[in-house]
């Protein structure tokens, strides 16, 4: 084939894990890079590609390998191993011939930035001799614990009451730490992935990025940074979620299914500000500690999970609650109707409850969750764990005490607050510069407003806020709320 001349941008590929809470943040990324003036195309599975539905406001560059499953993907594998092997082999070779087609059409490739659950990829980049950036999907506290077992520094099989203590980190019990540790044996192949292969070569990485942000993980984070290349990438959120600069920068705009029609932002518009509880796992015990709680519900349940809940429930419980089959989750967590959020405590839900604002009732399941939801309730302290009981499963009466006090008790309020202030250090995290030049004001609890010094952006709501402040005020980043009174969030 004939080599076209290349165009002058950095070519960066991007390849996630098939799955969606990896295309998310590394989509987002992905738009951060192209914004900043990159060339960015996003490699995923054909299987993948093929099912998802893409938004049309994506304007990032998609391309495709093989895991040679190319009809069913993980699912139509035996087993997980095999499907991690034969992804491995396949997709090196299907990467290599991707690499050579872009070269040839004038796209050559200078950087692979490619998620640690799948190392691979940077042994293509040094082979092609281009940059090779792995990124880490989970917190930085979940990898700082992968990487201490991967270097047998932290054992396996620890009795119940052993106090981990690793640097950078709060004095952690067994259960805090991910399943695949702490339930070790149950699942060899992810324990596998993550732990054994995704800290296997990232010495030899040329940068290590991780989906968080400093001033959330300041000291693991600073831990870490001290004998690896590792920049955090701030939260992955679209900017109309956060700091509402760039305004065709609504939704991740790559989903795996079909978005609900909206029905249930109208349900939600017709709700009390705060009164609703947000839910995105589903069990027998949750739909009816969900009842119990008799706050009003929206509840996300795939359409293969529906059979498991109560027969007759979403009929019976149809005045209080609404369920959905899928919905851009921003949107709902961004509703002021949306009092509080009933999550499994995934590392994306997690970010974006965070950034948000939105206070959360911990329900862990597997994997990084238990981490996750350690650090929900006791670090950030932005929520409430419903605990398991001793068969370990999380009553109805459980979640039902949690979601009402969120929504009604004085913790709620305490939460809350912190809820605030994780929103706007989320927002200030976007970019550097808001910090040192904003003033922020808060219309309720969950809408925050950011103005720069001379009160150009919302002017018309600003002028009274700005004149209530000194300049001292305006100098340290302080929050005043509608009434102007200093909240002391910075101060
Ligand atoms: O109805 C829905 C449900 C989810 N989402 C989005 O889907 C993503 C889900 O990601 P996450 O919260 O991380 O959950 P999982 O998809 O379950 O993520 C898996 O991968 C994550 C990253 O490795 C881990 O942190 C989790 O434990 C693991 O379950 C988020 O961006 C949500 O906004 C929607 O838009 N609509």
């Amino acid at each position: 084939m004939e080599k076209k001349e290349r165009d002058d941008k950095a070519h960066c590929l991007v390849l996630p894990y098939p799955s969606q809470g990896h295309i998310n943040p590394m989509l987002q990324f992905s738009k951060v890079l192209q914004h900043k003036g990159l060339k960015i195309t996003l490699v995923t599975t054909h299987r993948f590609h093929s099912t998802m539905h893409r938004s049309p406001f994506t304007s990032i560059a998609f391309e495709t390998i093989s895991d040679s499953y190319d009809e069913g993907g993980i699912l139509q594998a035996e087993t997980t191993e095999a499907y991690l092997d034969s992804f491995q082999k396949v997709g090196t070779n299907t990467l290599i011939e991707l690499l050579e087609k872009l070269s040839c059409s004038g796209n050559p490739v200078d950087c692979i930035v490619y998620d640690a659950f799948m190392p691979w990829p940077l042994d293509v980049a040094k082979k092609f001799g281009i940059v090779g950036t792995v990124f880490l999907t989970q917190s930085c506290a979940v990898d700082n614990i992968y990487y201490h077992v991967q270097q047998g520094l932290l054992k396996l099989h620890l009795p119940p009451d052993f106090e981990i203590l690793l640097p950078g980190l709060p004095p952690l019990q067994p259960s805090d730490v991910p399943s695949f540790i702490h339930a070790f044996g149950s699942y060899p192949a992810f324990f596998k992935m993550v732990v054994d292969d995704q800290f296997s070569n990232v010495d030899k990485a040329d940068w290590i990025l991780c989906n968080t942000f400093d001033e959330l993980e300041e000291e693991v984070v600073d831990w870490m940074a001290k004998f690896w290349p590792l920049r955090t990438i701030r939260p992955t959120i679209p900017s109309k979620y956060l700091d509402k600069r760039r305004e065709d920068d609504t939704e991740y705009g790559f989903s795996l299914f079909n978005p609900n029609t909206d029905a249930c932002m109208k349900w939600l518009n017709a709700k009390p500000k705060e009164s609703v509880a947000y839910v995105s796992e589903q069990m027998e015990e949750l739909s009816r500690g969900l009842k119990r709680s008799k706050s009003y519900f929206l509840w996300v349940v795939r359409e293969k999970e529906a059979a498991k809940l109560p027969k007759g429930f979403v009929e019976e419980a149809s005045e209080k609650g609404f369920v959905v089959s899928w919905r851009p989750q921003l949107e709902v967590l961004a509703h002021e109707a949306v009092g509080c959020f009933v999550t499994h405590c995934g590392w994306n839900s997690t970010l974006e409850a965070l950034s948000l604002g939105v206070p959360m009732v911990a329900v862990p399941q597997w994997t990084n969750q238990s981490t996750n939801a350690r650090f929900i309730m006791d670090v950030w302290k932005m929520g409430l764990t419903a605990s398991a009981d001793e068969n370990g499963i999380v009553r109805q009466e459980e979640i039902a005490r949690c979601v009402r006090e969120i929504l009604e008790g004085d913790r709620g309020t305490e939460i809350q607050m912190n809820a605030l202030k994780w929103k706007i250090l989320a927002t200030t995290a976007v970019d550097e510069g808001v910090m040192s030049s904003s003033v922020y004001f808060v219309m309720s609890s969950r809408s925050i407003h950011t103005l720069d010094r001379s009160g150009t952006e919302q002017a018309a709501l600003s002028s009274s806020f700005l004149n209530a402040s000194d300049e001292d005020e305006l100098s340290k980043n302080v929050c005043i709320d509608q009434e102007g009174q200093k909240l002391n969030i910075f101060c």
